[in-house]
Formats: structure tokens, C-alpha cells, sequence
């Protein structure tokens, strides 16, 4: 029997922001292929109920749409109000939704800067600190956060979001740590370039085909968490590699390189 069949998702309730496109739809679709029931959260409740309804028919499993949005520093504590309302206890939370803008950084205004460090920063670890506090209480339970390859260097005219990153990974990394034997696990998974809609705002030439399809991203980060690892690179070994530079190279000398490629790759504009 395969790792992936012994972890049985029978049952229990997976709780995926971003779910309305992109990686989150992805992992959505992968969790309740493998028998998960469904929380969807994003701010496009049609997209979501749409997901919803194909969960149910395909799968057979429940599926529920919480409308929110993460920009908004009161929608986790909403959130949860609306789970309990809804009578369901999460076994997995996914920490996906997340928002980035490339270009200079004194190009964009001050909100622009500041809806990622809300988004990806503040929502996730609010979170991750209401729905993991009821995991470690019970002492079950999981959560996976979607970082990047982006959060292992500092990256010009992708600034405000590649520390986001870092400061998921920094986080989920330590929090793994303290949540050892508590019976609640914690995961950060590191994806690279993927095809999804993410890169729609950006004038990147990176080309769709050069990277990897939010699938397979979802079923490897999954067979990672169900492998126990604490940080998943759940794509291409090339992305893999590219996050070595950074632990060998002196910091400036790294950040100089990242700020080459990445306007080599169009993101100054
Ligand atoms: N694509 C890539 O190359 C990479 C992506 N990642 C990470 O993967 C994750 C998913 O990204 P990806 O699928 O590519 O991006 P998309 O832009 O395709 O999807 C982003 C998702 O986040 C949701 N979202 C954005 N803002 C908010 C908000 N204010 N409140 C609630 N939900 C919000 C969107 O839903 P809605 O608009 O309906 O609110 C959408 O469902 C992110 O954490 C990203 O950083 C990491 C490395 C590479
Ligand atoms: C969107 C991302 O996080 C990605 N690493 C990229 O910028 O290539």
C-alpha cells in the first residue's frame, strides 16, 4: 500500500485559502481526490461555489465556500466564527492565498506594498495561530503554508513579496519545531515558477511551458506532507537547486545575482 493510501483523509476537513484558482483550486481538487472534505476560502464566492459543486458530484465529499477576504485584518477571526457556526473542526489547514507585485518598489504605492505583508504575513499567521491553537487543544491535526523559492534570497523588484515568503518560511519552520510531539504537524512547501494566473499582473518573460503545472505541485506537496517532511520542494529540481546559491555565496553577492536575474526575467517594469 502506498504512503499516499495509508493517510486517510476519510472524513476529515481540510480548510484551503485561495481555493478559487490557481494552486489553491489545485490542492483543493488533489485533497478531495484523496478524501478530504473541503473548506474553500478566497473573495470570488462564484468561483469557489463552482469549485464546490464539482468536489461534491466528482468526489462525494462536503464541500463548504466561506467568502473572505484576507486583505481585510478582521476576516480570520470571521472565519472561524463561520466554521463553528458551520459545526466543523479542521483537521488540515492549507495557508495558500497569497498576492505579489513585481516592479520598483517606489513605483507602487504604499498599499500596494502593504497587501501583501497582509495577505501572505498577518492573515496566515492569524490563521495558523486560531485554527492550530484548537489542533494543539485536541492534538491533532496539520497545516501546510505555501511559501516559495523566492523566500530563500532577497529579490529585487519582487521586494515586499519574496519577504513575505521568507517570513513564512522563517515562521513555519521554527513553529515546527516547537510543535514537535504535540501531535499537530507543521509544513512549509516551496514551489517555483507554476502555471497559474499568478503572473497575470506581471510583465515576467518567463514562459508558461518552463514551468511546472499547479497538479502536479499539489500531489507532490501532498505526498511530501504525508512523507512527515517540514519544508517540501514540490517542484522542479531546478528551482530546488537554485535556493543552494544563497547558503554559499556571501548575502550582497546573492542579492546582487537574484536582482540580475530577476530583470533579466522582466520584473523591473
Ligand atoms: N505561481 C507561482 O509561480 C508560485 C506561487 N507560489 C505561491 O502559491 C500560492 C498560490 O499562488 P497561485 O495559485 O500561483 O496564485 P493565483 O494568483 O493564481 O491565486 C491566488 C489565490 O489567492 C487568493 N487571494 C488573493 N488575494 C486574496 C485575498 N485578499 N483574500 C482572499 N484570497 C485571496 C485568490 O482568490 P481571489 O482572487 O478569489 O480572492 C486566489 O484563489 C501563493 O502562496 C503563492 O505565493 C509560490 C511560488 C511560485
Ligand atoms: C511567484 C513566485 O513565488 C515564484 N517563485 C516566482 O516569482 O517565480
Amino acid at each position: 500500500m502506498t504512503q499516499q493510501k495509508r493517510f486517510d483523509y476519510k472524513g476529515k476537513f481540510t480548510l484551503v485559502t485561495g481555493a478559487s484558482k490557481g494552486l489553491g483550486k489545485a490542492y483543493a481538487e488533489e485533497l478531495a481526490a484523496r478524501g478530504s472534505n473541503l473548506v474553500l476560502v478566497a473573495r470570488s464566492e462564484a468561483e469557489l461555489e463552482t469549485l464546490a459543486v464539482a468536489l461534491r458530484r466528482d468526489y462525494k465529499v462536503r464541500a463548504e465556500v466561506i467568502q473572505a477576504d484576507l486583505g481585510d485584518v478582521s476576516a480570520p477571526g470571521k472565519i472561524v466564527e463561520s466554521l463553528e457556526r458551520m459545526g466543523i473542526e479542521l483537521d488540515l489547514l492549507v495557508n495558500n492565498a497569497a498576492v505579489g507585485y513585481s516592479g520598483k518598489f517606489f513605483s507602487r504605492s504604499l498599499e500596494e506594498e502593504l497587501t501583501p505583508v497582509i495577505v501572505n504575513a498577518h492573515s496566515l499567521v492569524a490563521l495558523t495561530h486560531l485554527l492550530g491553537k484548537k489542533m494543539m487543544e485536541r492534538g491533532s491535526g496539520g497545516i501546510i503554508n505555501i511559501g516559495s523559492n523566492g523566500a530563500f534570497q532577497p529579490l529585487a523588484y519582487n521586494a515586499t513579496y519574496t519577504a513575505t515568503k521568507a517570513f513564512v518560511l522563517l515562521l513555519s519552520e521554527a513553529l515546527a519545531q516547537e510543535m514537535k510531539g504535540s501531535g499537530v504537524r507543521m509544513m512549509i512547501a516551496s514551489p517555483g515558477p507554476t502555471a497559474t494566473e499568478f503572473f497575470t499582473q506581471s510583465p515576467t518573460t518567463v514562459k508558461r511551458e518552463k514551468m511546472d503545472s499547479a497538479q502536479s505541485v499539489a500531489r507532490r506537496t501532498l505526498d511530501d506532507y504525508v512523507r512527515g517532511k517540514v519544508l517540501s520542494y514540490p517542484g522542479r529540481f531546478s528551482t530546488r537547486a537554485g535556493t543552494w546559491i544563497s547558503r554559499i555565496l556571501p548575502r550582497e553577492t546573492t542579492a546582487a545575482i537574484a536582482a540580475h536575474i530577476s530583470k533579466s526575467m522582466g520584473f523591473d517594469r
